[in-house]
C-alpha cells in the first residue's frame, strides 16, 4: 500500500517527466507540487535549462532553494507547462483549488499556459465536486457583504483563519472564504455566478484548464487522465 505521500510523490515525479530543456514552466503549489519543484531542481542541477514562474510566494522560496531561477513574468510570454496540484478533480477534469491559498495566481498562470497538468493523489479523484469547500478569494473592504453574496448562491462560509486565529491574508493581500456547498451540481453555472459578485477576486473551480492530470494510487501505479476522454489508464512508473 502507498501511503499518501508517495502517491502525491509519484504522481509528481511522472509529470516532471514532461519537463524538456528550453521549457517555460510554471510550477504549482501545495504539497503534491513540492514534489514536482524538488524533482525539476533535481533535473535542472544535472543541467537542465528552462525558464520558471511560481504560482506563490512559498512555491517562489522552494524553487530558489533548489537552484530553479525564476523569470519575472513580464518577460515571459506564453507558458509551454504548468504543473501544479488540486483538492478535488472529476472525470472531467474540473477542479477545485485554492486549499494553499494560491489559487488566484494559479489561476492566472494555467490561462497562460499552453498545457496544465495536474498531480494528485487518487483520494482527490471524486464523481462530483463540493466535499472539499471551495475557496474564493474576496477583497478585505466590506468582506461581511461579500460573504452575504456568497451565502445567497446556498452555501456556508468561513473566512480562512491563519494559526494565531487572525484571518489569513493570500500573497496578494486578500482574504479567503472557504464555501461549503452540499454537492456541485452546475459547476459551470456556480463559476459564472461567483464571478458576478463584485469583492470576489477569484475563485476556485478550475473548469476547461486541465488538459491532463496525473494520480498517484495507493497500489503504486499512476492513472492518467486527459481532458476530453473518459479512458484512463493505470501504469507503473520506472
Ligand atoms: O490549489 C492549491 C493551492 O492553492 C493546491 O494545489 C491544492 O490545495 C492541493 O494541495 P496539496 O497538493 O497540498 O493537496
Amino acid at each position: 500500500m502507498t501511503n499518501e505521500k508517495n502517491m502525491k510523490k509519484i504522481a509528481a515525479e511522472h509529470a516532471a517527466k514532461y519537463v524538456q530543456d528550453g521549457m517555460r514552466i510554471g510550477l504549482g503549489t501545495g504539497s503534491t507540487a513540492y514534489y514536482a519543484i524538488l524533482k525539476i531542481g533535481e533535473m535542472v542541477r544535472g543541467g537542465l535549462n528552462i525558464q520558471a514562474v511560481a504560482t506563490s510566494e512559498a512555491s517562489e522560496r522552494l524553487a530558489v532553494e533548489q537552484g530553479i531561477s525564476l523569470t519575472p513574468v513580464q518577460h515571459m510570454d506564453r507558458l509551454d507547462l504548468t504543473i501544479d496540484g488540486a483538492d478535488e478533480l472529476d472525470d472531467r477534469l474540473r477542479l477545485i483549488k485554492g486549499g494553499g491559498g494560491a489559487l488566484l495566481r494559479e489561476k492566472i498562470t494555467a490561462y497562460q499556459s499552453d498545457r496544465l497538468v495536474i498531480v494528485a493523489d487518487e483520494v482527490k479523484q471524486v464523481t462530483q465536486l463540493g466535499a472539499f469547500p471551495l475557496p474564493v478569494e474576496i477583497v478585505p473592504f466590506a468582506y461581511e457583504w461579500t460573504v452575504q453574496s456568497l451565502a445567497r448562491l446556498g452555501c456556508s462560509v468561513q473566512i480562512r483563519r491563519n494559526l494565531s486565529e487572525g484571518f489569513y491574508v493570500t500573497d496578494n493581500g486578500n482574504y479567503i472564504a472557504d464555501c461549503k456547498f452540499q454537492l456541485i451540481t452546475h459547476p459551470e453555472e456556480l463559476s459564472m455566478r461567483l464571478g458576478s459578485i463584485p469583492g470576489v477576486v477569484e475563485h476556485g473551480l478550475f473548469i476547461g484548464m486541465a488538459d491532463q492530470a496525473i494520480i498517484g494510487c495507493q497500489d503504486g501505479t499512476v492513472r492518467i487522465l486527459h481532458s476530453g476522454s473518459s479512458e484512463a489508464k493505470n501504469i507503473f512508473d520506472s
